[in-house]
């Protein structure tokens, strides 16, 4: 049977993810933490002699950078990328920018462990007045207002990136690509529960580490053989 191996990296860490903020679409920066987490996940590929032609990644600049300092490591700066907004983060709504553990006391764990992890319950939304609703960013000028999050669940992100990965990422590994995907915690979350089929209520406890390479082998059916970090 045919295998394929694709690599997915979640962003280094982020100024927010040091602070304990709720991130999801706010543009924030790599720390020099995260900046050294995405340089020794470059020299990993390289050692274990990992090729790239193409790579995928967020419009969010901490997985752009990410993807970058990687590919700088590897000599392979020169790669074609696309920058698609289905590989954003989860839209957090009205939770960007707080802090976790404050609306854990405000509001109780419960409910914030139901917002962070339970897989069909959306956070509060934001409307057009927020500075965090997308259709207020030039990069997000093509979006639809349809398509503009304004604050998702696991699931909502789920029914962005798999159709995306469908049909625009699949064709291109078939095409014989071998690619390389910068995205989030959340975005790569959806990602994982299509390729291995992880059900609902248990993709809860998948927690992916910033800045490791996730490497999937994946069957002639786009479905994970397995799966390990480097
Ligand atoms: O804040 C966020 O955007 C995400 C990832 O950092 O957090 P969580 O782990 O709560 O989904």
């Amino acid at each position: 049977m045919k295998t394929t191996r694709i690599v997915l990296i979640r962003h280094g860490q982020s100024q927010w993810n040091k602070e304990n903020r709720f991130t999801g679409w706010a543009n924030v920066p790599l720390t020099e933490q995260g900046k050294s987490e995405a340089q020794s996940a470059g020299q990993k590929l390289k050692e274990n002699n990992f090729k790239f032609d193409f790579c995928y990644t967020s419009m969010l600049n901490r997985a752009i950078n990410t993807l970058s300092i990687v590919l700088e490591e590897l000599d392979l700066l020169w790669l074609p990328v696309d920058h698609c907004w289905q590989l954003n983060e989860r839209h957090y709504g009205n939770l960007q920018g707080l802090n976790k553990a404050e609306t854990a006391e405000k509001f109780g764990d419960e409910q914030v462990f139901i917002w962070r992890r339970s897989y069909d319950t959306p956070p509060p939304t934001v409307d057009k007045t927020s500075p965090y609703y997308p259709g207020n960013d030039p990069r997000y000028a093509d979006l639809t207002v349809d398509e503009l999050p304004v604050g998702e669940s696991l699931k909502d992100t789920y029914e962005r990136v798999i159709p995306f990965w469908n049909d625009v990422i699949v064709p291109k590994i078939n095409s014989g690509t071998d690619i390389l995907i910068a995205a989030h915690g959340n975005s790569l979350r959806a990602l994982m529960k299509h390729l291995s089929d992880i059900a609902d209520d248990e993709i809860t406890q998948i927690e992916i580490p910033t800045g490791v390479p996730l490497v999937y082998e994946l069957d002639s059916n786009m479905k994970a053989i397995k799966y390990y970090y480097l």
